[in-house]
C-alpha cells in the first residue's frame, strides 16, 4: 500500500459530506445522490487544521448535548487477544474504500516498534510465503497499518474491556486540554458516539482530550502528549491564561486528591475533617471545573460525591438535585442510550434510583421519630395532668 498523500485524502474527503455521525455520498458535482436536504444539515466537515493535519470543524451553531457521530469500529482489537497479527485478516476484509480511507488516516511511526519488523518479515515469509520486493512491501504495509492503529485506536469500555477500536472519522478530532466534545463507546449501541459538552460556534474546530486533561499540569500532559508527537496549544498550555488555569487546575487536585483520601478513611491536614467540610471542598472542585470549560464526564464524578457527602448528611433534596446534575452531564456526554451502565450498577439512573430509597428510608425514619415524640408527648402531657389532678386535690 502507497503512503496516502494530504493531497489525496483531502480528494477523498471532499467526496463526503456528513450529517450527525452519517456518510453521503456525493456525485461528481458534489450534489448529494439521494437525499438534496440532508446536506443543509450538516453539522460539521473534516478540513485542514492549522499545523494539525486534518480535523472537524463546526459548520453550524451546535448545541451541548448534540451527537456529532455515532460510528461502529472499522477494526476491534480485541483486549483478550491484544496482538496485531490476529487482526491483520481483518484489514484484508475491507472494502477497496474502507481501506483507502484507513491509510489516509495519520500514523506516528515510533508508535510501532523498530524491532517488530524483523518477526513481521519472518512471519509474513513462512507463513504467507512472501518473498523479495512482495515481501519487502507487505512488510512496510504492516508496520504502517499498525502505527494507523496504534495512532488512532481508542478504548471501548472502561479498561478496554471490548477492546481498542478504530473509528473513521472520530480518528480526525484532533486534541485540546480545554475540549468541547467527548467521545465514548457505547455498549448498548455498539458504537463510538461524540457529543458536544458545550455550545459550540459555527467554524469552531471540534476537540477532544487525548489525556488526563484535569489532573495532570501542562508538562505531565506535554509527556502524554508526546505519544502522538505534537505539542498542545490549547489555552491551558499556552499562552497568558496558562498560569491562572494551571493554578486553578492544580488546586482542583488538591481537593479531590484530599476527597479521595477522605472517602478511603484518612484524615490528616489534608483532608476534610468531616462529611459538611467533605461537602464545601466538592463543592468547589465543581465550581472550579466549570469556571475552566471542563464540562464534559469529569463533572459525572464531582456531582456524585457531592450527592454522596449530602446523602450522608442527610440533606436528601440536595442529594437528589446533585444526582440529577449527574445525569444531566452523562445525558449530554453519552446521550440516553445507557441500559448497559445501568446494568453494571452503575451511571446517573442508578445513583438516582439509591438515594429516593435512601430518601423514602429517611422519610420512614423520620414519620417513626415523629410518630414516637408524638406518643411520648401525649404519655407525658397525661403525666402531667395527672399530676395536676393530684394536685389540686
Ligand atoms: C488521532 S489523529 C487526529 C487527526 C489528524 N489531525 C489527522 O489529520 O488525521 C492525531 C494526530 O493529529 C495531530 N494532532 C492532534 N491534536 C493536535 C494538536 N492539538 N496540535 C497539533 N497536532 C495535533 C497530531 O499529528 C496527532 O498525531
Amino acid at each position: 500500500m502507497e503512503a496516502h498523500s494530504m493531497e489525496k485524502v483531502l480528494r477523498d474527503m471532499d467526496g463526503i459530506r456528513i450529517d450527525s455521525g452519517v456518510t453521503t455520498e456525493l456525485d461528481s458535482a458534489g450534489e448529494v445522490e439521494n437525499d438534496d436536504t440532508s446536506n443543509d444539515h450538516a453539522l460539521f466537515e473534516v478540513r485542514l487544521s492549522a499545523g494539525k493535519g486534518l480535523g472537524l470543524f463546526a459548520l453550524v451553531d451546535i448545541p451541548r448535548g448534540m451527537r456529532l457521530i455515532a460510528e461502529p469500529a472499522l477494526i476491534i482489537l480485541p483486549t483478550s487477544e491484544p496482538d496485531f497479527k490476529h487482526i491483520w485478516k481483518d484489514f484484508k476484509k475491507l472494502t477497496p474504500h474502507q481501506f483507502d480511507q484507513m491509510g489516509g488516516l495519520s500514523s506516528v511511526s515510533h508508535t510501532v516498534k523498530s524491532s517488530l519488523q524483523g518477526l513481521i518479515r519472518h512471519r509474513l515469509s513462512t507463513q504467507q510465503q512472501y518473498s523479495g520486493t512482495a515481501l519487502d512491501a507487505a512488510v512496510k504495509d504492516e508496520m504502517q497499518m499498525r502505527a494507523i492503529f496504534n495512532t488512532n485506536a481508542v478504548a471501548m469500555g472502561m479498561e478496554s474491556l471490548y477492546g481498542r477500536g478504530l473509528f473513521l472519522l472520530s480518528s480526525r478530532l484532533n486534541h485540546s486540554c480545554v475540549p468541547n466534545v467527548f467521545q465514548d463507546y457505547n455498549v448498548t449501541l455498539e458504537m463510538t458516539t461524540v457529543h458536544a459538552t458545550r455550545a459550540i460556534k459555527e467554524g469552531e474546530e471540534l476537540t477532544l482530550s487525548y489525556c488526563q486533561h484535569v489532573r495532570n499540569n501542562h508538562e505531565e500532559r506535554a509527556e502524554v502528549l508526546d505519544f502522538w508527537e505534537f505539542k498542545c496549544d490549547c489555552p491551558a498550555c499556552k499562552g497568558p491564561e496558562v498560569s491562572v488555569r494551571e493554578k486553578l487546575r492544580r488546586r482542583i487536585v488538591e481537593l479531590a486528591t484530599g476527597l479521595a483520601k477522605y472517602d478511603l478513611g484518612s484524615l490528616d491536614y489534608a483532608t476534610p475533617s468531616n462529611h459538611s467540610k467533605a461537602l464545601v471542598w466538592g463543592e468547589e472542585v465543581l465550581l472550579l471545573l466549570r469556571e475552566q470549560g471542563l464540562e464534559d464526564m469529569v463533572l459525572a464524578p464531582a456531582y456524585r460525591k457531592c450527592s454522596r457527602y449530602c446523602v450522608q448528611l442527610g440533606q436528601m433534596e440536595k442529594a437528589m438535585a446533585y444526582a440529577r446534575k449527574e445525569l444531566e452531564v452523562q445525558r449530554y456526554c453519552l446521550g440516553t442510550e445507557t441500559a448497559h451502565m445501568e446494568m453494571d450498577m452503575e451511571g446517573a439512573e442508578f445513583w438516582i434510583k439509591h438515594v429516593e430509597q435512601m430518601a423514602e428510608k429517611d422519610r420512614v425514619k423520620i414519620a417513626m421519630n415523629q410518630k414516637r415524640t408524638r406518643k411520648e408527648d401525649k404519655k407525658a402531657e397525661k403525666k402531667a395532668a395527672k399530676k395536676a389532678v393530684k394536685g389540686g386535690r
